[in-house]
């Protein structure tokens, strides 16, 4: 098969693989992967998996004669493929898995008591354990399965059921029971570790994504969470006040460089304070650069607002140990709106910071 060959049938296979993964992912709201996610997948594999047993099975039922049993798993073959669009439709998966487990249940218990197709009805019980653990989670699925054995010994000991027609040792019985309990047993196992691994996995997640947009040192948004918050925001005009610290590297050199991260978490918490607006947002844009996000505010109360806060850092004395000290800032503004894109306000307040910083720093400049 010649290179260009082997590409196109990978393109087709990769297609198919993706039109099938698709498929089994109908009815996920959820972005990326989840429990949720985990959950709808499996109700439309096994919804698949049941419709491609139960619907021959059901024909080849009827065709025998046996026409209850084959209307019974046409019924669950039916409802199955209704339910697929149900879930695509209403991303519902908590009912649409019951609509799967259900009827489940009854089909089993049915094929239990009247054998099946030559007494073989009770091999299909063991598909339960699983299904059961998988879409309703351990509580639930562990108490429906103990109704459900519970049900199966009534229905094998108990009820005039057909199962001595078929001349099976009574021991058959009991092991029908403790080989189902066992398989309830390892399905519970693996339900408990998968569950395990995917609250792990989604608590590292959740702590990777704040390592990623936050600030060790202040606890701020990073550069990359601010970025990423801006983006998102559906805000229609947003001031960006970009704030340097004057001569900072001074402080350093002076007083050393813990002093100088002092001194750079004491600001963040200033800045946090005097945020106009809860929604309102501050980053440490990098070294000793801020960056605050206002909205709702005209241009004047934006320029009054970095005034305010440039006279209060001023006026600020930090101390540290037996260490007094003053710094000042400069502030670059600029508006992110319909006609300036977010890089290019940055770009303008960074223009602007720099102004400020040519016109002998301590000030605010804006357009
Ligand atoms: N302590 C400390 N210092 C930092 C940190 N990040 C950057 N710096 C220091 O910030 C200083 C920035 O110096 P410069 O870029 O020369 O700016 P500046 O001294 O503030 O002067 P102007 O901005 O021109 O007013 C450097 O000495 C960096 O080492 C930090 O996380 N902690």
């Amino acid at each position: 098969m010649t290179d260009s060959n082997k590409q196109a049938n990978n393109k087709i296979n990769n297609k198919e693989k993706s039109s099938l993964l698709t498929f089994l992912y109908v009815g996920s709201t959820a972005n990326g992967f989840s429990e949720d996610t985990r959950r709808v997948f499996i109700i439309n594999l096994f919804a698949s998996v049941g419709v491609l047993f139960t619907f021959p099975l059901g024909i080849v039922s009827i065709w025998q004669g046996k026409t209850l049993l084959g209307c019974s798993l046409l019924a669950i073959a039916v409802l199955y493929s209704l339910n697929h669009i149900y879930l695509r439709h209403t991303h519902n998966h908590k009912l649409s898995g019951d609509f799967v487990i259900y009827p489940l249940y009854i089909l089993m218990i049915y094929l239990v008591y009247t054998g099946g197709v030559n007494g073989t009805g009770h091999v299909w019980v063991y598909c339960i354990p699983a299904v059961a653990l998988f879409l309703h989670g351990m509580k639930r699925g562990l108490i429906e399965l103990a109704f459900f054995t519970l049900a199966l010994i009534f229905v094998m000991y108990f009820m005039d059921s057909r199962f001595s027609e078929f001349g099976y040792h009574e021991t058959l019985k009991s092991r029908i029971l403790f080989s189902f309990i066992v398989v309830v047993f390892l399905s519970g196992i693996y339900e408990y570790s998968m569950s395990r691994f995917n609250q792990e996995l989604k608590e590292t997640t959740t702590k990777l994504k704040l390592y990623a947009y936050t600030d060790p040192l202040t606890g701020l948004f990073n550069r990359r969470g601010m970025l990423q918050r801006l983006e998102l925001s559906a805000e229609k005009s947003i001031y960006l006040l970009l704030a340097d610290v004057d001569f900072f590297k001074r402080i350093n050199d002076e007083y050393g460089h813990d002093v100088g991260d002092y001194a750079l978490t004491q600001l963040a918490k200033i800045f946090q304070e005097s945020l106009p607006k809860e929604d309102d947002l501050v980053a440490r844009w990098g070294g000793e650069e801020f960056l605050i996000a206002v909205c709702g505010q005209t241009e004047f109360e934006v320029f009054e607002f970095a005034e305010t806060l440039r006279q209060r850092v001023a006026s600020y004395e930090f101390s540290h140990l037996d260490l007094r000290f003053h710094m000042t800032l400069s502030f670059g503004i600029a508006v992110m709106n319909n006609t300036t894109s977010l890089r290019e306000a940055i770009t303008l307040a960074d223009n602007r910071l720099y102004q400020a910083k040519r016109l002998g720093r301590n000030q605010t400049c804006r357009a």
